[in-house]
């Protein structure tokens, strides 16, 4: 693939790798902050459930077309062609309305209604870094409310977001963001609409420093105990009991036996369980906060969950099951030595292909002793990067950013030098 010049339609086959939702995500996130026109056809393509565009596909759709005023076809539900020409970000945006608050500060009211049970952290993905890399009209904080589904199987989860995303994003360079729970929405249990809320401060510097997720030690040295673990199980109350009875000793065996609930505990492990108000809805997510060497006191973010999606005979018996699933998950990540669990590589691609230069994310090793590969939502990510800013990912988790908005003369436009026509990761 040659260089593509200014105006020059980028082509993406929807059906490459995954070929699901996340390539027209990171597709259409990236043509709305670079201005590149994007056609995608055959969209989701390896669906076997069917392709075209779902609500909530359509919803990131027509947010990113509002906020930077682009010109659409086929924006439709089921449509399988999509063509997205970006305009440019200005007060006319629709999506950025200006809201004053009791206290007089002025905020962007940011909304994106799916208008179904559809996943609202997976239309962040295509909204969060648009809104952290573009040149807003003025520098106000965004007020950002999502309505749909908050926590859907196959899909970053209100906790996810809260507890394990916007954590790592801090880490990374970017300010703190706030979040509210307004109201749960599901998939499972009859599906029901939600929504939350995060508060988004304005930036201070423009574009993203390199960003390194990743020891200074030799690669395999083993990780530091978590510091901290947080679960949060949301089913009926009747479980709750016995979900506390089932998890310690879990713990215990998956992370060692110095854990307590006991205010301060050296190794703590702190317990959120809340009521589901129906009998089918049950969740449960799992965080831990591992030690870094360099630098000293700090701590990366682990997460692991499940939106229990089987018939439930006894809820007892569901709860014991998510436990030990769970807790055996994040061990394995954990082991690995992995900066980042396998959702959130596939999430920071886009950040590392934006960030200025040279950022690592390392994944750890797996248990045959290779550095563990990048998950096929991943690779998708990765290859759309590429198709649209021509950034080099190697096989170690690294990638060269073109620094978007750092170019120091308030120009947003990257490089698209070095576009790759090949799917092969570089070793370094
Ligand atoms: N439990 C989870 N926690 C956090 N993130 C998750 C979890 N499960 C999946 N994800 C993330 O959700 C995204 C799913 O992308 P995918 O393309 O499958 O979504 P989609 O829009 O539903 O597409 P499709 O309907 O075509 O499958 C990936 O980025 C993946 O990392």
């Amino acid at each position: 693939m040659g260089r593509a010049r200014p105006g020059e339609v980028v082509e993406l086959d929807g059906r490459t790798l995954e070929g699901g939702g996340q390539l027209i995500r990171i597709a259409l996130c990236l043509s709305a902050l670079t201005g590149t026109p994007v056609k995608i056809t055959d969209i989701r393509g390896n669906r076997s459930s069917g392709g075209g565009l779902k609500a909530q596909h359509l919803a990131c759709v027509k947010w990113l077309a509002h906020a930077c005023n682009a010109t659409i076809e086929g924006a439709e539900k089921g449509s399988t062609t999509l063509v997205f020409e970006p305009g440019k970000v200005d007060e006319l945006s629709p999506a950025f309305k200006r809201k004053t608050l009791p206290d007089r500060s002025q905020v962007y009211d940011c909304r994106l209604d799916i208008g179904t049970a559809g996943s609202t952290g997976l239309a962040l993905q295509a909204i969060l870094p648009f809104i952290l890399f573009s040149k807003l009209p003025s520098p106000l904080p965004v007020q950002l409310t999502l309505s749909g589904g908050t926590n859907v199987s196959g899909s970053p989860s209100y906790e996810y977001i809260t507890q394990v995303l916007l954590p790592t994003l801090h880490s990374i360079g970017f300010p703190e963001i706030k979040s509210k729970l307004g109201k749960r929405g599901w998939s499972h249990g009859g599906s029901s609409i939600g929504n939350f809320t995060l508060d988004i401060p304005p930036r201070v510097a423009s574009g993203l420093p390199p960003f390194t997720l990743q020891n200074v030690q030799p690669l395999d040295s083993k990780p530091g105990k978590p510091t901290h673990l947080h679960a949060t199980f949301v089913a009926p109350a009747s479980c709750h009991e016995h979900f506390r009875t089932v998890l310690l000793p879990t713990i215990h065996h998956h992370f060692g036996t110095s854990y307590s609930t006991s205010e301060g505990a050296a190794r703590n492990l702190t317990v959120t369980c809340e009521g589901s108000l129906h009998e089918k809805r049950m969740y449960f997510i799992l965080v831990a906060n591992v030690p870094t060497a360099e630098p000293a006191h700090s701590t990366y973010t682990l997460g692991r969950d499940w939106l229990y999606d089987r018939k439930i005979r006894s809820h007892e018996r569901a709860a014991t099951e998510m436990v030990e699933r769970v807790t055996n998950e994040l061990a394995e990540e954990w082991l690995s030595g992995g900066w980042v669990d396998e959702h959130m590589r596939d999430q920071l691609v886009i950040f590392q292909a934006l960030a200025e230069g040279r950022s690592e994310v390392w994944a750890g090793m797996g248990e045959d002793g290779e550095v563990r590969e990048p998950s096929l939502h991943a690779r998708t990510a990765e290859w759309v990067a590429k198709q649209m800013l021509g950034v080099r990912f190697y096989s170690e988790g690294a990638c060269d950013g073109v620094g978007y908005g750092c170019d120091h003369t308030g120009e947003q436009t990257p490089a698209r030098d070095g576009i790759e026509d090949t799917l092969d990761r570089p070793k370094r």
